[in-house]
């Protein structure tokens, strides 16, 4: 039996049971990625109830668009870099266009470009999210060789999303994530760069979306303790702040205007 729903989603009725179930596009926001696209594309179709994969080239320098292309994927570019949340709301934008009428909108699986061969592993996603049982599924990854972080950026975004939501995540910063149609539009606009994650976990919490970590196995090129891995993580702990401070000013807005609204009434 499956387990009792209790997300927020309101789940296609079984009129659409059958052929008409539910499907998935997988997204997959890419910079410069000519080296493993193919292999993550050609892994991301194997995934089942996928049937639109869908490369963003976030204006990328080397072959990417072509490479991924070959490899079967749907490719759409941005003519200069814009960062991973525009790649992200782009490949919605896009899927949203090829959704057919009558159909329940697709699940939205994000994938990195990096993950390879693994990228199929990502699979295990899928089901709560389908089956009613979370709005939003991210992956928890194993421990990855060569990593270089020191847990600055990651505890950063943890403790955010706690202080504002009560839920505190093993892996905040995972970009691996599924989430239903309802949800990601109730995320939008997304949180900029690297601030993405943290700003829509507590984006969609915050408006009741249940969300779940799920293990899954998936290897990624994990940034090194050198000088290109700490800059690139100065840029993360600089796009977490941002996402997270818009949220407290909003949070504190709207209290606010709540306040306000009760003394009226
Ligand atoms: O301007 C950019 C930069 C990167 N990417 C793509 O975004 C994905 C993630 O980038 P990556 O360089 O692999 O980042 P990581 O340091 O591995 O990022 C970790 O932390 C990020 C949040 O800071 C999450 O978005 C990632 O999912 C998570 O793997 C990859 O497919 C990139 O090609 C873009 O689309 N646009
Ligand atoms: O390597 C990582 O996990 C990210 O770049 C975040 O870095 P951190 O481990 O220093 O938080």
């Amino acid at each position: 039996m499956n387990a009792l729903p209790v997300a927020k989603t309101t789940r296609p009725g079984n009129a659409l049971a059958g052929k008409n179930v539910q499907r998935v596009a997988a997204i997959i926001p890419a910079k410069d990625e000519a080296e493993r696209i193919a292999a993550t594309v050609r892994s991301a179709r194997a995934i089942p109830h996928v049937d639109l994969v869908l490369v963003v080239d976030d204006g990328s320098e080397d072959d990417t668009q072509h490479v991924a292309r070959a490899a079967g994927a749907v490719v759409v570019r941005h003519s200069h870099n814009r960062g991973k949340a525009a790649a992200m709301e782009t490949g919605a934008a896009v899927v949203a266009m090829r959704d057919a009428d009558g159909r329940p909108p697709r699940l939205l699986m994000f994938i990195d470009g990096d993950l390879g061969d693994t990228a199929v592993n990502t699979a295990p996603l899928v089901r709560p999210v389908r089956e009613g049982v979370a709005d939003l599924a991210i992956a928890l990854l194993p421990k990855q060789a060569g990593a270089g972080g020191r847990g600055i950026v990651v505890g950063a975004s943890r403790r955010a999303i706690e202080a504002m939501t009560g839920w505190s995540p093993s892996q905040p910063l995972s970009g691996m994530r599924c989430l239903t149609r309802e949800a990601f539009e109730a995320a939008t606009p997304l949180a900029r760069g690297w601030g993405v994650e943290t700003g829509m976990t507590i984006d969609l919490l915050r408006k009741g979306y249940v969300a779940v970590e799920v293990p899954c196995d998936l290897k990624h090129r994990a940034s090194a303790n050198d000088l290109k891995g700490q800059i690139h993580r100065a840029a993360q702990y600089r796009d977490v702040l941002l996402a997270v401070n818009a949220r407290k000013v909003r949070g504190a807005v709207d209290a606010v205007r709540h306040a306000g609204s009760n003394v009226r009434s």
